[in-house]
């Protein structure tokens, strides 16, 4: 639990996190996303007691954090690093200066230092630009120069508060890829949060939905995609799915047969299952829309497809779809 106090409208405390249980596991990526101010970036910051709760645990590799004398979390934080959506690079000091400076405050040796900055570094495709100062810098190529320096001190949990939300759609994907990058190479446990349900999915094991204060619900990212439970995850979810028909096709659509949203899981679809179900029960399948996802291990897919055919062929191929794994919704003519 966490109270801010006096900061709302009428001066009252905020209470930004109410009965929060989660578990990450050793090695995984956790994300938390939900609406402004729905409490993500406390969480994580209750987990290096930035924030530090007013009430409950926060146990890091059987430290219970928020017991810890001052001395005792100043070395337990040296485990726990964070990147933040603004890099808050030394304007004043070169890339390598930025990665390097750290690791003297925390009296790394200078063979070391210069050791882990040029490894680091390499790691993450920076080796061209140490020389250069922030000003010189992309968008990305400074959240690049925050994940080193954070990376060089070399911690086994990695916080990552909305570190793509200051990035274009390409620079979000290219430090997507390096953070999954940093999970495969050194098993890093990384808690992300997020507004931008598509990062999730991206990059995340599992995930928890967050409103006011509350997770409404939490799950692997695959189940959270196929059976979203909670109002808000579902909110989430459709915004990645829409559903949608050209406006000539309306008519059709709405009219005769049956629209239905058809959704894939897996790592690829072996058997043309659509084609199938299309030659064996006699229907015409018209793909309207279909999104591909590229999830952390496997790919997602919904498409929006409208059947046309009898009504029997129609379940037949329907219950066929089914039993080869494939999720069915049906639509109603409202849902266009
Ligand atoms: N230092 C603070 N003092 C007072 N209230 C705070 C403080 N930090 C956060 N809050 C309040 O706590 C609630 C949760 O804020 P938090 O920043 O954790 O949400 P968030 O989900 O990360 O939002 P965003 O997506 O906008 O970053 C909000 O009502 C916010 O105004």
């Amino acid at each position: 639990m966490k109270n801010f106090p006096g900061r709302d409208k009428r001066g009252k405390s905020v209470s930004a996190l109410r009965d929060v249980t989660l578990n990450v596991e050793k090695g995984e990526i956790f994300g938390v996303t939900g609406a402004r101010g729905s409490g993500k970036s406390t969480l994580l910051r209750s987990v290096n007691v930035l924030d530090r709760p007013t009430k409950g645990r926060v146990v890091v590799q059987d430290n219970n954090m928020v017991k810890l004398s001052a001395e005792s979390l100043r070395k337990a934080r040296q485990n726990i690093g964070m990147v933040t959506r603004e890099a808050h690079l030394l304007e004043c000091s070169s890339v390598y200066e930025n990665i390097a400076l750290p690791l003297k405050l925390t009296g790394v040796s200078s063979s070391e230092i210069k050791r882990r900055t040029e490894t680091y570094l390499a790691f993450t495709g920076l080796e061209t630009k140490q020389s250069a100062y922030p000003q010189e810098l992309t968008e990305l190529e400074k959240q690049k120069t925050a994940l080193t320096r954070t990376l060089a001190l070399e911690p086994e949990i990695l916080l990552c508060d909305e570190v793509t939300d200051l990035l274009d759609r390409e620079g979000a994907a290219s430090l997507i890829s390096l953070l999954l990058n940093v999970n495969k190479e050194f098993h890093t446990t990384m808690l992300v949060s997020t507004r931008n349900i598509e990062t999730i999915c991206k990059l995340c094991d599992r995930a928890a939905v967050m409103a006011s204060g509350k997770i409404v619900e939490q799950a692997p990212v695959i189940d959270l995609l196929s059976n979203p439970q909670s109002e808000e995850a579902k909110a989430l979810i459709s915004r990645l799915f829409p559903v949608w028909a050209p406006e000539e096709m309306k008519p059709v659509v709405t009219q005769a047969g049956q629209a239905v949203t058809l959704t894939y899981a897996g790592r690829a679809t072996i058997k043309p299952a659509y084609a199938l179900a299309a030659k064996k029960y006699n229907v015409f399948m018209n793909i309207l829309t279909a999104t591909v996802l590229q999830l952390k291990n496997e790919s997602f897919s919904r498409m929006v497809v409208h059947i046309q055919g009898s009504d029997k062929d129609i379940s037949s191929s329907l219950e066929f779809l089914k039993g080869e794994g494939i999720g069915i919704e049906r639509l109603d003519p409202d849902d266009f």
